[in-house]
């Protein structure tokens, strides 16, 4: 679907891409990066808004040097900002966006109202934009996207803004959009956890250069980690801080997991075995909290970003003082945002 070589794009005081090289196939893929990895910047390479200065890149084996109106015919994007006019209702906009896209009045028409709804806009269609919140706007942005029945979707940060309902209904609409209706999706996110419930494939850029391109389930291989996540109650106003003291006062090290996507905060337990389990299951009851999740685990694509760019710094510097992803056992942040480098040049 998306190939690009040696891929670079400089702005006068950044590189923003740098010897991109990467591939890939159909299905539902997340770019993953932190803020200025060069995400957006790939996106506009790759529809054929903005020019590389170096390498090149295929889209649906087009040339997007040569071939950018060919390739943005088959493929739509949702940006990143807010780009909707208030006083426009979404239906007003997106047939608008059907008619720029080349469909005919009436065909137009029935797709925004089936494009509408399917990403959930009902009467709310008919109203300007204006007056919406971030989550129908995310929604009609999507619709936009959509509604010339591309190939192949860009999606860049589709769930900024939304809180953990909107966010959990947006990705849900994105695997639904490669199931239901055939269309590959590259989506942008700086959040590792809502990908790896999303995508099959995940790459990961840094500092506009990959950083590791596999499949999720490569990325998520099976570990002996357990990761446990109580309620707060009334008694232990810090459920998860009252549960790591009982697991001390036993002998048994955990480490915080911080905050896992759409959950609270969570424990790690390192090399958990059958007894553990037991031990959490007795000392939860003990303590009067409620389980919200005991799971014996996957890895979690966090701890694989992080590892690998510790270990990217360490190959760039090897006579430096470790970088702090490396220096301790990587939590399982959710966030890549701010952990990766710049790409200054
Ligand atoms: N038009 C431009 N002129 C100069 N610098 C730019 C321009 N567009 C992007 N950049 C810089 O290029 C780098 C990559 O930006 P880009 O927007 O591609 O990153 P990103 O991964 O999408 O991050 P974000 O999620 O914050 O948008 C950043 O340092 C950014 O400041």
């Amino acid at each position: 679907m998306i190939a690009t070589e040696s891929l670079s794009k400089r702005y006068p005081k950044v590189t923003a891409l740098d010897r991109l090289t990467m591939d890939v196939g159909p299905g539902v893929t997340g770019l993953v990066g932190s803020n200025g990895a060069g995400k957006s910047t790939l996106i506009k390479i790759l529809l054929g808004l903005a020019p590389a200065s170096e390498g090149r890149a295929e889209v649906l084996g087009l040339d997007v040097s040569t071939h950018g109106g060919a390739i943005r015919e088959r493929v739509g994007y949702m940006p990143e900002h807010d780009c909707l006019p208030p006083d426009v209702s979404a239906t007003e906009f997106v047939v608008h966006m059907a008619r720029m896209s080349g469909l005919p009045p009436t065909a137009a028409r029935e797709r925004t109202a089936d494009t509408l709804r399917h990403v959930g806009l009902y009467e709310e269609r008919y109203r300007p934009m204006g007056g919406y919140s971030t989550g129908m706007k995310q929604r009609v942005k999507l619709a936009q996207a959509l509604v010339h029945d591309p190939d192949l979707v860009f999606l860049d940060e589709p769930t900024n803004g939304l809180d953990p309902v909107g966010r959990d209904d947006m990705l849900e609409l994105i695997r639904r959009i490669h199931a239901d209706f055939g269309i590959s999706v590259l989506v942008t996110s700086h959040l590792l956890g809502e990908l790896e419930r999303t995508c099959d494939h995940v790459v990961v850029i840094d500092g506009g250069s990959l950083l590791r391109s596999s499949s999720t389930r490569d990325f998520t291989g099976a570990t002996t980690t357990l990761a446990v996540e109580v309620t707060d109650t009334e008694a232990h106003p810090d459920g998860t801080a009252a549960l790591l003291a009982a697991l001390q006062a036993r002998g048994v090290a955990a480490g915080s997991g911080g905050v896992l996507p759409g959950a609270g905060h969570s424990l790690l337990l390192e090399e958990a075995d059958e007894e553990t389990r037991d031990l959490v299951r007795d000392l939860v009851v003990d303590l009067g909290l409620g389980l919200v999740r005991m799971e014996q685990g996957r890895r979690h694509i966090a701890d694989v970003f992080h590892t690998d760019a510790a270990g990217q710094r360490a190959q760039h510097d090897p006579s430096g003082p470790p970088p702090p992803a490396a220096a301790s056992a990587p939590p399982a942040a959710e966030s890549v945002r701010g952990t990766a480098g710049g790409g200054r040049s």
